[in-house]
């Protein structure tokens, strides 16, 4: 079966083939940095790092961009009211506080870094010469009362509105314009923005127009062709941004005679009490509060668990199902490594001088604990027929269910073969309990437990080897005796003393 996706141009489901065999390039629409994050933006960065990480998993070398929007009337608005309020921060620095907030929330739901996450304000160059080159080709115009404004003739463009398929008659005013007498038509939206008195210096930058800054639309047209070429694969965002932000991105890139994205991919939003969660709208549940009460691997399971185009819907329930079908997943994964621990774990060796021990142990190493296997056919069908998550999900399901029945019947083989599959399936998700990934971020409190144990048991071990070394049998009998009262037997072998819980 070959890869399909949505394309929300098409408004079909299409092949996908990249335009370089193996290479994927994939641009998104992250954050404009004006205040904290909520599970939304979560949600959308999570979806993309679904499909990147899919992309790697069959063999593609992906390019993945995600910008930062660091400048825009609302992050200085913000700066501004906040200053009214006695603070004060400059609004580069409430921008690149929010960016960190933004990334940490990333970090903590084990959404990879992109290849690269272009900053606009590190991008405006580029800005002015595509503004340029459509003022040279008669799609833009300077603001009609000569200041440094200038717009995107909408008028110049037949395809306008190609992207939502809407006659531009009928479309929505843009909303970016401090003064209507300035534009040729209300849908005509700003590419350059003149500074204004009230604003910062630092808000503005020398332009062939005069002083100003970027209109949002124009920053990621420039900041994809930038990173991705004048053509490349995929262009995602939110399905809030399809109209206007995508629809101007195509009209400009297109009228500066790029040929842009050949998809377009839109993740549906996240909602609370039936609205689109946002920051406007007060409604919005943040990141952090929410990393803070439930474990982040579950965050990213229910985050992650709709088909990416579908509404998710927040509630406390909808997270509570979430939590206990990830823990059947943990709790098989558990079981097995019980019933099918194997005999060379928890063994430690102590050299000769008595000084250094090494220990094997399920920790420390980065390799899968049950082996390697690929993911279940039916698992890779749902990916590649437009990243079908939940039917992936079932069969994940499915496979666990196989593996504790496996187990019940002591069928140690068929038990291994499926955990394999299942750590597969999580490998591809980003949400294997087992990748050291989780276990250093702190969530995985039994991971970190048993780590500490392992240290503290060790210890115990190569201070024995010394005292029967030293031929103090009394002192290493009375630490194996202390070990035996918390639980832990000792075994002395050819290679080493192994220790399990008893
Ligand atoms: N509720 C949501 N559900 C899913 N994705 C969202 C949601 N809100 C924003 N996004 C997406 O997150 C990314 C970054 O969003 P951006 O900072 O532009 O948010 P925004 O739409 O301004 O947010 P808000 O509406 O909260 O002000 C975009 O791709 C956007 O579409
Ligand atoms: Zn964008």
């Amino acid at each position: 079966m070959k890869q399909r996706i949505y394309d929300s141009r098409a408004q079909q489901v299409v092949d996908f083939a990249p335009r370089e065999p193996g290479r994927v390039g994939m641009y998104v629409c992250g954050p404009t940095v004006q205040s904290a994050p909520h599970i939304g933006h979560l949600r959308s960065a999570l979806v993309y790092d679904q499909m990147r990480r899919w992309f790697q998993a069959t063999g593609h070398d992906v390019t993945l961009i995600r910008n930062v929007t660091d400048i825009d009337d609302k992050i200085l608005d913000n700066a501004r009211i906040a200053q009214g309020e006695g603070s004060s921060e400059q609004w580069w620095a409430l921008a690149y506080r929010v960016e960190r907030e933004f990334t940490a929330a990333y970090d903590a739901l084990g959404v990879l870094a992109p290849t690269y996450e272009p900053r606009a304000t590190a991008n405006i160059r580029e800005m002015i010469e595509l503004i340029e080159r459509l003022i040279e080709r008669g799609h833009a115009y300077r603001a009609a009362d000569g200041t440094a404004s200038v717009y995107f003739d909408t008028a110049s463009w037949p395809d306008y509105g190609a992207l939502t398929r809407q006659r531009r008659e009928q479309m929505e005013d843009a909303a970016d314009s401090a003064n209507a007498r300035e534009k040729r038509n209300p849908q005509d939206f700003a590419l350059w923005k003149a500074h204004r008195e009230h604003e910062p210096e630092s808000a503005s930058w020398p332009s062939p127009w005069g002083r100003g800054r970027p209109g949002w639309h124009i920053e990621c047209s420039a900041m994809a062709t930038r990173y991705l070429g004048a053509e490349f694969d995929i262009h995602g965002g939110g399905l809030d941004l399809r109209f206007p932000h995508h629809e101007n991105e195509l009209a400009q890139s297109s009228a500066a005679g790029h040929p842009f994205a050949r998809h377009w991919i839109h993740n549906g939003l996240v909602n609370t009490g039936g609205q689109k969660m946002s920051k406007s709208l007060g409604n919005s549940l943040f990141a952090a509060d929410l990393l803070a009460a439930a474990r982040p691997i579950v965050l990213r399971y229910f985050l992650g668990s709709a088909h990416y185009r579908s509404v998710l819907e927040f509630s406390e329930n909808s997270l509570a199902e979430a939590a206990a079908a990830f823990e059947r997943i943990e709790g098989f994964l558990e079981r097995a490594r019980e019933a099918l621990r194997d005999p060379s774990l928890n063994q430690v060796q102590v050299a000769e001088d008595g000084r250094s021990a090494t220990s094997s142990t399920m920790y420390g190493s980065d390799t899968r604990t049950f082996g390697h296997a690929e993911v279940p056919e039916a698992f890779a069908d749902a990916m590649r027929d437009d990243f079908a998550i939940p039917q992936a999900l079932a069969v994940l399901h499915d496979t666990v269910r196989a593996g504790n029945t496996a187990l019940d019947a002591g069928d140690d083989e068929a038990a291994s073969a499926r955990a394999a599959e299942v750590e597969a399936m999580l490998d591809v998700l980003g949400i294997n309990p087992l990748d050291p990934a989780w276990r250093s971020s702190g969530d995985d409190e039994a991971g970190a437990a048993r780590a500490a144990l392992e240290a503290l048991v060790t210890g115990f071990i190569v201070d024995r080897a010394d005292a029967r070394k030293n031929k103090d049998f009394a002192a290493s009998d009375a630490i194996r005796d202390r070990l035996l009262a918390a639980g832990i037997a000792l075994e002395d072998g050819p290679n080493g003393t192994r220790w399990s819980i008893v």
